[in-house]
């Protein structure tokens, strides 16, 4: 598959359709007696068969052999890639910290390279989600990898990633994030590998699929705007010769030999799709007269529960943007919050944290965890005139859950762990006069 000139379709869970031979798609129908160009029809469902109209995902794939001719499964060793809440561990409600997460020299692709940081919920109950890093060295080549227990949710932080997927190829640098439906093959390529090694978040969501939010009084256009998203035009690899699928399904990491390329799609329609979006394209709303607002006007996709507004994740950014409200300290607010907070930050500085939180880094406030701006933050904004200010060159990012995030023991055991994160509020002083 050539990524010389990558093509995209436009829009958010539209009715895509595409073909890498002309004549592939089949007209008035999914699944004639025999398909154009003897391919084989397969569905690919995102949801169940009866989800409601508006939530229903699913995509026909016209592929030059179906996904069922396979090897055998085995067991595939991966412990840095947990799943779910691990409940045995006890774990101080305090606030938690991590400097940039460092790559450990070993050799690893996206798969092997991926460690998870924090979990909640269980992939098999469809609820909660994992924040991972990714430490990636090396591209993926004849290795492909799918997920039974969620979509994903790639954030880029450092090195561009060419994700080929059957349903054709993204390309996604820092700034940019994929969504990768749950039951998708793909494998990850490092265009820049020679200048260094591949970072990024992963969200990991067990539960319902991602959605752009609703707009209530925003109206008709705003936040992250459908028509950025972008779908990849279908292509298949040509080349002969067999491939090595992982899967991760139940939790656990399995591996077979395949003889065909399991990118092989050579048309596809429907609804259900990677995608990718550049933050950049974000209208970002904020408060033009005074006071912080709450941090749901920088959602990007959200992930709901069946609790309305109580979202099993909310995909949240911090992009740049003007500050200019009056009379208003205007950094987030000191707050303790009934959902659990994982933050990560792509580059720049977060303006709650300017010293302490460094770009690859990661906090966790859990729901009722008191947090808010560190002193420095807190002694800059409280004097600062209040002439209009732009946040610029800075990306962070939440994912925010109802569910509390349990750190896994390679989390509390890295060496990247800020044990003296709390230190950053411990001058905060009482200055009361009554
Ligand atoms: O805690 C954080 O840094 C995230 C956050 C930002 C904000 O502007 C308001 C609330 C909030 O939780
Ligand atoms: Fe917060």
């Amino acid at each position: 598959m050539s990524t010389d000139a990558l093509r995209y379709q436009s829009g958010f869970g539209n009715e895509y359709a595409t073909e890498a031979v002309a004549g592939a798609l089949p007209q008035g129908r999914n699944s004639p007696q025999r398909a154009p160009l003897d391919l084989y029809p397969e569905l690919l469902s995102g949801t169940a068969f009866t989800a409601p109209r508006h939530e229903n995902r699913r995509s026909w794939l016209y592929r030059r052999q179906p996904s069922v001719v396979s090897g055998r499964y085995e067991a595939y060793a991966q412990p840095g890639w947990q799943t779910g809440a691990d409940r045995s561990l006890a774990l101080a409600p305090e606030p938690m910290r991590w400097h940039p997460i460092p790559f450990s020299g070993a050799e690893a692709d996206f798969v092997d390279g991926m460690h998870t940081l924090v979990a909640n919920g269980d992939a098999e109950a469809q609820c909660g989600l994992a924040a991972h890093v990714y430490l990636a060295s090396k591209s993926m080549t004849r290795r492909a990898f799918v997920n039974a227990d969620g979509e994903l949710l790639v954030v880029p932080q450092q090195g561009r990633l060419v994700i080929t997927t059957e349903m054709g190829v993204l390309e996604v640098k820092p700034g940019e994030i994929a969504l990768l439906p749950r039951g998708v093959v793909f494998k990850v390529a490092l265009p820049d590998s020679g200048q260094g090694a591949a970072r990024g978040y992963v969200c990991e969501n067990y539960g319902a699929q991602f959605r752009l939010p609703e707009l209530g009084p925003i109206g008709s256009n705003g936040l992250a705007n459908p028509r950025d998203f972008q779908a990849p035009v279908a292509a298949f690899e040509t080349e002969a010769g067999g491939y090595e699928l992982v899967k991760k399904s139940g939790g656990r990491l399995w591996r077979a030999p395949m003889k065909q390329s399991p990118f092989n799609v050579v048309a596809w329609h429907g609804n259900l799709a990677p995608v990718k979006y550049d933050t950049a394209n974000f209208m970002t709303i904020g408060s033009i007269s005074f006071d912080h607002p709450d941090p749901s006007i920088f959602t990007v996709l959200t992930s709901p529960s069946d609790t309305p507004g109580t979202a099993n994740c909310d995909f949240v950014i911090f992009p740049p943007r003007w500050l200019v409200m009056e009379d208003t300290f205007r950094p987030p607010w000191y707050h303790r919050n009934l959902m659990s907070e994982f933050m990560g930050l792509v580059y720049g500085e977060y303006d709650a944290k300017p010293g302490g939180f460094k770009p690859g880094g990661a906090s966790l406030h859990n729901a009722m965890v008191p947090h808010g701006p560190d002193q420095e933050a807190f002694e800059k904004a409280s004097g600062a005139d209040l002439k209009p200010q732009k946040l610029d060159n800075t990306l962070a990012f939440m994912f925010e859950s109802r569910y509390r995030f349990i750190p896994t023991a390679w989390a509390l055991q890295s060496p990247a762990l800020d044990t003296d994160y709390a230190d950053c509020w411990a001058g905060l002083q009482d200055k009361f006069k009554p």
